[in-house]
């Protein structure tokens, strides 16, 4: 009840919120000429009764009144639903805009990790066009209350006990609520269906997964779970749909019953003299208008109900949206609306830690770091290691679930988070694809900068991705992406390089996060992403710039080397010294070179040499294992599988 309270409250405001003098018409004169409309059976009253009396001038008088009221109340009802059709569509369209802001203005995406909140963003995302409906459904009821209770006024002035009629419309209303109340039930919890219903239909429809769908044969698997899914979801709901209506049936004979009796007793004071036939036909048209009032309200409650159900569960993602939700720790400590970060600092972590929601092991943690102001740190380890958590903690974007990162001294959960995040930049392993013009898909990277294409020309130049706009037809204007009929569609590597650029857009970041950055880059395009970040203070000379990659000829050329495992930070230092070691860092450099060697030296696969082609420098050489270095093992036979030649140099092929 408090939900739908809360609802209702919501609906309205938002309502007056969105066109306020619509509001206050389609909200107060809807309802008033529903009480209005009940005058119709009156006057049709006074013209029975004098006719039957011979008395024209009560007949005039309620012709008039029924002429004036029913050209009132069709006329004014015309304007009305003209109204509220623009109300509830701008209703509508303030709960989308409100629900992106909601999914996009929390400081962290800790809800897209909670399975809850995915459940009921899910629920909310296909419901909301209800959001305009619900308003709809709101007036309606109200509309048909309005006409009930007027129709019963008039009704209980001509026999007392027609008043009692309301009482034995409460079981059906209470039906009715039980009813939609099961179905909503049932809806939540098939939307984990539902999700999986949704994610099965975009994999069958999207043009990405279409290759490797038509290759494995997997349209009749996925027509299968699909139907499975929906069966999952749907066999509930019409379950306890069918459950509610049994209720409603027996509602609805129990009313049924009592205006029977109530008819009865008129028609028997007509009988006896005690009333007149215009009071007769009174009864009568307002007896056909309380079945057609309470028929709409048996109805209209159902779906009211179901719209402030909607509009209850998107309060649910307001209050995720405030920290307060599910699983995903809240930020405690309120950041000060005046901090701010520090121009560059030392970026420490001190028993940090992150808990997926759901999960009872953390999935990095606890850790112990400093990444010195101005270093270049990569970390590595094997897939799911939790580096890609660790960029995300990095960036602000999961709260910790236990520690502190401090920057300059100054403990970021105390920042305000546009504050920090206006300080980092950062290339994802899961970049986003911006289907915009080109510049406006560099630009977003610093959004002050979209309008600017000198700015934007220096990001691609900067990242070694000019060429990739410069081959657009209309240059950085080019809309990108296949969902335009006009739009222009990238390679991935492509799609990479405008990530890094947008990266580059930022001019003096403190914290540059690069994740995979070069994952689908060719080994030319690598090389000169190397020379760009990482070395000669590429991202500025004071920020610090972590990158998690899994080729070595990357990690190489970092200052300081982070070895995750199972969450743990298990080694750190520079590259020799790691080698040095001969720990894990030290086998998963002798695999990788191995791993190399002999593709390049397997008859098979034809060298570079014998391609005619020169090896890239910097890259295609690095992948050697330096001799040396494997050396400085000295004994451990198996960490030297590269032999002492460069790739380029070895025999494989020739
Ligand atoms: N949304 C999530 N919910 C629950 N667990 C998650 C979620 N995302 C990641 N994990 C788990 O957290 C752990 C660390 O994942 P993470 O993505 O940080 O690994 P990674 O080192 O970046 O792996 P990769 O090299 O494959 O990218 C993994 O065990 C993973 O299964």
């Amino acid at each position: 009840m408090r939900d739908s309270l809360a609802a209702v409250r919501l609906l309205i405001g938002t309502a007056v919120k969105a066109d306020p003098r619509r509001a206050l018409v389609v909200l107060t004169l809807s309802p008033l000429l529903n009480v209005v409309a009940a005058l119709q059976a009156v006057g049709l009253q006074w013209m029975v009764d004098g006719a039957s009396g011979h008395d024209s001038t009560e007949a005039v008088r309620g012709g008039l009144l029924l002429l004036g009221v029913t050209v009132l109340v069709h006329q004014a009802a015309a304007i009305t639903t003209d109204l509220r059709l623009v109300l509830q569509h701008r209703v509508g369209l303030e709960f989308d805009r409100r629900l992106m802001t909601l999914c996009s203005a929390p400081p962290h995406i800790g809800h897209y990790q909670d399975p809850e909140f995915l459940d009921t963003a899910e629920v909310v995302r296909q419901r909301r066009g209800e959001f305009g409906t619900a308003l709809a459904a709101l007036v309606e009821n109200a509309n048909l209350v309005a006409r009930f209770l007027g129709a019963l006024a008039l009704l209980a002035g001509t026999h007392p006990l027609l008043a009692l009629l309301p009482l034995t419309i409460a079981p059906l209303a209470a039906a009715n609520r039980w009813q939609a109340r099961l179905v909503a039930g049932a809806e939540r919890a098939g939307a984990e269906a539902d999700r999986r219903r949704r994610a099965v239909f975009s994999l069958a429809t999207d043009p990405a997964p279409a290759r490797e769908v038509r290759l494995y044969r997997l349209a009749g698997e996925l027509s299968a779970r699909h139907r499975a899914a929906f069966l999952a979801a749907s066999g509930p709901r019409e379950a306890a749909r069918a459950k509610g209506a049994l209720a409603v049936a027996a509602g609805w004979l129990l009313f049924a019953g009592a205006l029977i009796g109530g008819l009865w007793l008129i028609s028997r004071s007509v009988v006896e003299g005690t009333g007149s036939a215009g009071q007769a036909v009174l009864v009568l048209l307002l007896s056909t208008r309380l079945v057609g009032a309470t028929t709409g309200l048996g109805w209209l409650i159902g779906w009211l109900r179901r719209s402030l159900d909607t509009v209850a569960l998107y309060l649910r993602l307001v209050e995720y949206g405030r920290g307060s939700g599910g699983g995903v720790r809240p930020v405690t400590t309120a950041p000060a609306p005046d901090a701010a970060a520090p121009p560059h600092g030392d970026l420490v972590l001190e028993g940090v830690s992150f808990t997926y929601p759901g999960r009872t092991e953390p999935a990095l943690g606890p850790v112990d770091l400093r990444l010195p102001a101005g270093a270049t740190v990569a970390v590595v380890g094997d897939n799911g290691a939790g580096k890609s958590t660790l960029i995300a903690l990095l960036a602000g974007l999961l709260p910790v679930s236990a520690g502190r990162i401090t920057f300059g001294g100054e403990d970021l959960a105390a920042m305000p988070p546009q504050v920090w995040s206006a300080r980092i930049t950062a290339c994802f392993q899961d970049f986003c694809r911006f289907e915009l013009l080109a510049r406006e898909a560099v630009g977003v990277g610093e959004p002050g900068a979209l309008e600017d294409p000198a700015a934007v020309w220096a990001a691609l130049e900067s990242a070694g991705a000019a060429d990739v706009v410069a081959a657009l037809s209309s240059g950085l204007e080019t809309q990108l992406g296949r969902t335009f009929p006009d739009g222009t569609d990238l390679s991935a590597g492509q799609w990479q390089k405008l990530a890094l650029a947008r990266a580059r857009m930022r001019k003096r970041p403190a914290l540059v996060l690069l994740d995979e950055p070069a994952a689908s880059l060719d080994p030319g395009s690598e090389a000169e992403l190397l020379s760009r970040y990482l070395r000669a203070g590429g991202t500025g000379p004071a920020a610090v710039t972590v990158i998690v990659s899994h080729r070595f000829t990357t990690v190489r050329e970092a200052g300081l080397i982070v070895v995750l495992d199972g969450g743990r930070i298990t080694e750190q230092g520079t590259h020799t010294d790691l080698l040095a070691r001969g720990g894990r860092y030290a086998d998963m450099y002798a695999l990788h070179a191995a791993a190399y060697t002999s593709a390049a030296t397997t008859p098979a696969a034809p060298s570079a040499a014998q391609n005619g082609r020169q090896l890239t420098p910097g890259v295609d050489a690095e992948l050697a294992v330096d001799p040396g270095e494997m050396a400085l093992d000295g004994t451990d036979g198996h960490r030297e599988p590269v032999g002492d030649r460069p790739v380029g140099q070895s025999s494989g092929g020739q």
